[in-house]
């Protein structure tokens, strides 16, 4: 498993740009909350730690991951910002509503990527179990809203290398 070989929350910090000016959107789900709440926790707190102040970080949330790309696309339109990052945690349950959840988020978030000019990072945790996701929301797999973070941060530079 990729991430039984990558802990989430491992980085060169050296390798990561200064985040002081950007301004970040961070769009979390409210389903799993004990979850998602973790995500964007470890978000917050990496964002702050390379320099991105607490006024330049936009947070809203939305009921569902299913709304994740509906909440980015506001943010998008209408919060100036230089990133993105949509946080949820989608879980297996006993039908393919998990399927279909997953897909649209995937698919909303790259086509967000591809109509708009700023990064929206794709911090989606989508998981067989409830233990599976603990685990990579500040468990032993590290925290996917750290990753989302660091993420967010080398798009912007990537983004402002060809302005
Ligand atoms: N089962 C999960 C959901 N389901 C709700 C959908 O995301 C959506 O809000 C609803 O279908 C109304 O449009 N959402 C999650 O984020 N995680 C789940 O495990
Ligand atoms: C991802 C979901 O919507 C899912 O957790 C809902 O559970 P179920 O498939 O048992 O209705």
């Amino acid at each position: 498993m990729a991430t039984e070989l990558h802990n989430l929350s491992s980085y060169n910090a050296s390798d990561v740009p200064n985040g002081t000016g950007k301004r970040i959107g961070i769009v979390v789900s409210e389903w799993n909350t004990n979850v998602t709440s973790k995500l964007l926790e470890g978000a917050y707190e990496t964002l702050l730690k390379f320099g991105v102040k607490p006024e330049d970080i936009i947070i809203d949330s939305v009921p569902g991951s299913f709304e994740l790309t509906y909440g980015a696309k506001l943010l998008i339109e209408r919060a100036n910002l230089h990133a993105v990052i949509a946080l949820g945690c989608v879980i297996q349950g006993e039908t393919p509503h998990f399927t279909f959840v997953c897909q649209s988020v995937t698919q909303g978030i790259t086509e967000l990527n591809l109509k708009y000019n700023i990064p929206v990072i794709f911090g989606l945790l989508t998981t067989n179990s409830l233990e599976q996701a603990k685990a990579r929301a500040g468990g032993r797999h590290g925290n996917k809203g750290d990753e989302a973070a660091i993420t967010a941060l080398k798009m912007i530079a990537l983004n402002e290398k060809y302005k």
